[in-house]
């Protein structure tokens, strides 16, 4: 990977600053873009993140800044890594400050509240640029794992699959191992459903129901994942996937998902408003299960877990009330 390349990376959180080591590990000259300066400072003072990533060391290659011009100036590629329903107030203020032919690249897992659009498609709307200038990396990708530089594969999603190479080659480590796949539309919903599904994983460890409940959970949540690409035009095979399958497990298994946490403490009893005072990071399923809902909806398409991670989130179902509705759903094969 030839030096020249510079990368972007909008968001000095936890993805986005491991994905930037990442790129930097790969031979990207990397600029990350921190909201606020004293983050941007310590990052170039102590080689650290102290607020999302402490005591994991940053390469060289790798520097913050908090003004966005210098951040964008140059970048081959332009990585996006806000929460989701901030992304198109941000880009709009970012969009005339990038790089002519700069490669748009979403880390972000969630679906636009009231639009239902991908991030993928509020990027092209607010930046103007063609679908293949905007590129989805997802996959099984804790940060925190990642920036310790523990093994992962990942996707690398374009509809130009000579984009996608290119990023791919961008970003492959030796702990890092991106794959391409064309599939944008099954590779952005794979990541958005899985943290709701994560909630509703973590809402019933939280209730202790076991790890039958759980494998039950994951594959019943996949199967409506899939239903919703099928009706939008993804690949199915796309969910069986690392951005559908892989995420999910990694998700579902995991205490450093903040998704899964933020359902165990629902699950455990919490009410959302405690709940949200301890979460410290972006849980998106939060907010995106209504858009996900949204979406269901207009294709049709019935996703009872979604439904009631919905209920218990946002309309005060009590989690014990939404186990023994789900469960007492009609019969049915299990293809549907
Ligand atoms: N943390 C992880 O393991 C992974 C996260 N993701 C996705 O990456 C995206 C970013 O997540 P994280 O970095 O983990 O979140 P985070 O909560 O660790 O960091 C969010 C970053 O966005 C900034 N931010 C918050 N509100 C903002 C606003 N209104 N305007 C501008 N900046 C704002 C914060 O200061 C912080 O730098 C999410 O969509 C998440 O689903 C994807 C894969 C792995
Ligand atoms: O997307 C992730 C892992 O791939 C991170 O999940 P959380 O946002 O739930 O922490």
């Amino acid at each position: 990977m030839s030096e020249s390349v510079r990368a972007a990376v909008f968001g000095t959180g936890s993805w986005g600053t491991a994905f930037g080591m990442v790129l930097a590990d790969a031979g990207c000259e990397v600029t990350l873009w921190a909201r606020r300066a004293e983050l941007a400072d310590a990052v170039n003072s102590t080689r650290t993140n102290p607020d999302y990533l402490p005591g994991v060391e940053l390469p060289e290659n790798l520097r913050a800044t908090a003004d966005p011009a210098e951040a964008a100036r140059d970048a081959d590629f332009t990585v996006l890594a806000v929460p989701s329903q901030t992304l198109r107030a941000n880009l709009a203020a970012w969009a005339p400050l990038l790089a002519p032919d700069t490669v748009l690249v979403s880390l972000m897992k969630g679906v636009e509240l009231g639009t239902t659009m991908r991030m993928s498609e509020v990027v092209e709307d607010v930046a103007e640029v063609g679908r293949d200038r905007v590129a989805v990396v997802t996959g099984p990708n804790l940060a925190r794992e990642i920036a310790s530089r523990r093994p992962a594969a990942a996707v690398v999603a374009c509809t130009d699959e000579a984009v996608a190479r290119r990023l791919q080659a961008a970003c492959h480590t030796p702990y890092f191992r991106p794959y391409t796949n064309t599939d944008v539309v099954g590779c952005e919903l794979g990541g958005a459903v899985k943290n709701v599904i994560g909630l509703a994983v973590g809402i019933a460890d939280g209730m202790g129901l076991g790890d039958n409940a759980k494998g039950s959970l994951i594959t019943r949540g996949l199967a409506e994942t899939t239903r919703l690409g099928l009706a939008m035009g993804a690949d199915p095979l796309t969910f069986s996937g690392l951005a559908g399958l892989g995420d999910l497990v990694a998700t579902c298994s995991s205490p450093l998902s903040r998704n899964h946490t933020f359902g165990t403490n629902l699950g455990r009893g919490m009410t959302l408003q405690e709940t949200i005072a301890v979460t410290k990071q972006t849980a998106e399923g939060v907010k995106s299960c209504e858009s996900v809902l949204d979406l269901a909806r207009r294709h049709g398409v019935d996703m009872p877990i979604t439904e009631t991670v919905v209920a218990i989130v946002h309309e005060g179902k009590p989690p014990v009330v939404a186990v023994k509705e789900l469960m007492s759903r009609s019969a049915k094969p299990e293809r549907h």
